[in-house]
């Protein structure tokens, strides 16, 4: 059978009320009580090659570049997160689901997760209080932190699990954002039709 064998974003499959966000661009919010952990932030410096989306020197290491860098920088996904190429729809059986707009091609950047970043006890306290509201979690581990798309968040939550999957999710790391933080990106496996259902593996921590 093809299930998820572990998620974070575990409930019901029935399609709930939930909001579909307007706000697609909304990117992170570091949650407060994360300036007690007095961290650094990320420095990543201006690249000197091409700054190719897949192929510059900082996006070979998960970086992306800098607002410093290149005008014409093209390793800024999460930075623009152009969420033009996904729409959110009721699939019947799996709640609602995210899809193409148009054909994506093979490791072109899809969309990138974003809500609140949070600590792990602020990730306990939240889920208690989501379960007594009888509320759905969306909420996926980045690095140390959490990241909770269920109050605020785009449309990369509606992401369905399938063992065939064609979204991969890649671990990115943020220029000034803090030391540890990786931003979930999810990236084309291979070559999405317009209007395929946007699947991504939800194992995505065990696979290293
Ligand atoms: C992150 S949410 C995805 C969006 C969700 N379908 C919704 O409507 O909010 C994860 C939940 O979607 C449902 N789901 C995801 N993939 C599924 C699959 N392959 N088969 C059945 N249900 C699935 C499960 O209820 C799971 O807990």
């Amino acid at each position: 059978m093809c299930a998820p064998r572990k998620s974070l974003a575990t409930g019901k499959t029935k399609t709930q009320k939930v909001k579909i966000p307007k706000n697609q661009k909304c990117s992170y919010r570091f949650h407060k009580s994360l300036d007690d952990l007095k961290l650094k932030k990320v420095k990543v410096e201006s690249c000197s090659s091409t700054c190719d989306a897949n192929a510059c020197d900082n996006a070979m290491d998960y970086m992306e570049c800098p607002s410093s860098c290149h005008k014409t920088c093209k390793n800024r996904n999460f930075h623009t997160n152009d969420v033009s190429k996904v729409y959110v729809k009721n699939t019947g059986t799996k709640g609602y689901g995210l899809f193409a707009t148009r054909n994506i091609k093979k490791d072109e950047f899809v969309i990138a997760f974003t809500g609140d970043v949070i600590s792990t006890k602020e990730y306990g306290k939240r889920i208690r209080g989501y379960k007594k509201s009888k509320k759905f979690p969306y909420v996926y581990q980045a690095g140390p932190f959490f990241i909770d798309a269920t109050e605020r968040g785009n449309s990369a939550k509606f992401a369905n699990y399938a063992c065939n999957f064609n979204m991969r999710t890649e671990k990115w790391q943020l220029d000034g954002k803090l030391e540890g933080f990786v931003a979930l990106g999810f990236f084309a496996e291979r070559r999405i039709r317009k209007g395929e259902e946007l699947t991504i593996d939800y194992n995505y921590d065990e696979d290293e």
